[in-house]
């Protein structure tokens, strides 16, 4: 849709009563026995098990599909009642993406790529249009992209809605994950703001962090996102997906944020076509209570080391 400035701009949060909202939400939502199992495995199709580190290759990469065709140990799953299941996408820089593409093929995972000079998101900009190009000729099905924080902080809307714009055009038929890095936008009105420009110029997702900002995902940043995402559904009737990302490591983290999530915008947004966890560890400790729902013990972290 076009710009809206008016809606924009009366965009407001309060910042101390979503703190106090989001704080409330660990005591208020407590999943036990079946019903926790059920929300974990839930949780791993939702993950974009991702690796993002300078010292990837080619055998990381190829371990990390292996790990994201089969998640959970087949013994668990057969005790558990349950069929196979696969995590929701597979998340690398560009240079891994035909690797993953081919660990993947047959599999229906998709692969996502990060771009546009990520993290930073500070490099030239035909650049970085050119490089979502490349991803998806490379066989990216979704690409992240990094708005320009600076167009956030000074205000400047119309800049963030024009590259928003372009990025999303670039995709093609890519979907397009916009990634906010809230933890260098200075206020929660910010984040309101930029989520609803990001969702006016196409975005099929708006994601938290990047992973490598100093603060990444947080529960008050995801109530803000998610709320616009809610304004921007009540008022387009369009649904636009959630992905938190960034220092989501737990299963019991994983399954608030879910909860979040259905007390907000209900059940229609807990499937992987509308909410992802950007997470590089989590998987790990999601199976060691997976096991400990099966077998009644805590098995050791390494056994679950990928992931
Ligand atoms: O988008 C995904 C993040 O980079 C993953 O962050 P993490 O390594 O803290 O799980």
């Amino acid at each position: 849709m076009a710009l809206d400035l008016d809606w924009v701009r009366g965009a407001q949060a309060n910042t101390s009563a979503i703190e106090r909202r989001a704080a409330t939400l660990p005591g208020r939502r407590s999943v036990k026995k079946a019903f926790q199992a059920a929300w974990l495995l839930r949780a791993i199709t939702c993950i974009d098990l991702t690796t993002l580190s300078g010292d990837d290759t080619e055998g990381r990469v190829r371990r990390l599909c292996a790990k994201a065709r089969q998640p959970v140990r087949a013994d668990l799953l057969d005790a558990l009642g349950m069929d196979a299941i696969t995590t929701g996408a597979v998340c690398v820089y560009h240079d891994m993406i035909e690797t993953a593409v081919d660990a993947l093929r047959g599999t229906g995972i998709p692969v996502a790529a990060v771009s546009t000079g990520f993290p930073a998101g500070l490099s030239p900009f035909p650049l970085r249009l050119a490089e979502i190009g490349e991803s998806v000729k490379a066989g990216a099905g979704e690409i992240d992209i990094v708005i320009s924080r600076r167009h956030v902080l000074t205000g400047n809307w119309t800049a963030l809605y024009d590259e928003m714009r372009a990025f999303r055009d670039a995709c093609g038929e890519a979907h397009v994950k916009a990634i906010l890095a809230t933890g260098e936008l200075g206020t929660l009105r910010n984040v309101a703001r930029a989520s609803l420009v990001c969702m006016m110029a196409g975005a099929d997702f708006i994601k938290t962090s990047t992973g490598k900002e100093s603060v990444n995902a947080t529960l008050p940043v995801s109530l803000v996102m998610i709320r616009a995402i809610r304004d921007y559904f009540d008022r387009t009737g369009h649904r636009v997906g959630y992905k938190p990302a960034g220092g989501i490591s737990k299963a019991k983290d994983a399954v608030l944020y879910l909860a979040l999530m259905k007390d907000e915008l209900g059940d229609r947004w807990l499937r992987p076509d509308l909410f992802r966890f950007g997470a590089s560890s989590l998987l790990g400790d999601i199976e060691r209570q997976l096991e400990h729902h099966v077998t009644g013990a805590y098995s050791a972290g390494y056994r679950h080391a990928l992931g």
